[in-house]
């Protein structure tokens, strides 16, 4: 059975761009929490994507308490209903207040949608962000197209290329 994709162009991210990136993220959420000075109580991390945003934003702000909530809604390129597999300590996010929730991005939303019924008064923050999702996050860095497919570092490696004349 043939599938079409609904991504015809790649956004090829390296290392150093993501970490800048959520470096960018940290500095529009430093001192916008509702505590005082503008603190944030916790990050909760949507792993697993979220992970590696989670921690640079967190080492920014100097936030020490980080849990995570794990959400699959892809098998590779193809949405799957989104399944909620581990969730945070309820203790600590309650309804989210004072809780800022990383992904890496937002395309669809529905990841987002799924955690923001769980924590409606959480931070939602993303460091890329396509247009349908956007309704979704409150703060993210960079938008791309609905039909660019986001390849992260963490899944790719440095390939030799052929030079533009071809090889001789
Ligand atoms: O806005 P949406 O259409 O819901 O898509 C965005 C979500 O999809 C990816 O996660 P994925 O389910 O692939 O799991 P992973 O983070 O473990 O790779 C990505 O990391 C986001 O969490
Ligand atoms: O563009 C994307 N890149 C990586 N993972 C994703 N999950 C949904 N959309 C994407
Ligand atoms: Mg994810």
């Amino acid at each position: 059975m043939s599938q079409t994709s609904p991504y015809d162009k790649g956004f090829h991210i390296s290392w150093d761009q993501v970490h800048r990136d959520s470096k960018a993220l940290a500095w529009r959420l430093d001192h916008q929490g509702p505590g005082a000075g503008g603190e944030w109580r916790a990050v909760v991390a949507i792993t697993r994507g979220g992970l590696v945003p989670a921690a640079i934003v967190a080492r920014e702000l100097n936030i020490r308490v980080i849990d995570t909530i794990s959400v699959k809604s892809y098998d590779h390129k193809n949405q799957i209903e989104a399944q909620v597999l581990k969730a945070p300590d309820a203790t600590l996010v309650r309804d989210g207040d004072g809780i800022l929730v990383i992904d890496d991005l937002v395309d669809t939303g529905r990841t987002l949608e799924v955690v923001r019924a769980r924590y409606p008064r959480a931070h939602f923050a993303t460091v890329y962000a396509k247009p349908k999702g956007r309704p979704l996050v409150d703060t993210f860095i960079t938008e791309v197209s609905q039909d660019t497919w986001i390849y992260f570092p963490w899944d790719m490696a440095m390939q030799y290329v052929e030079p533009l004349r071809g090889a001789s």
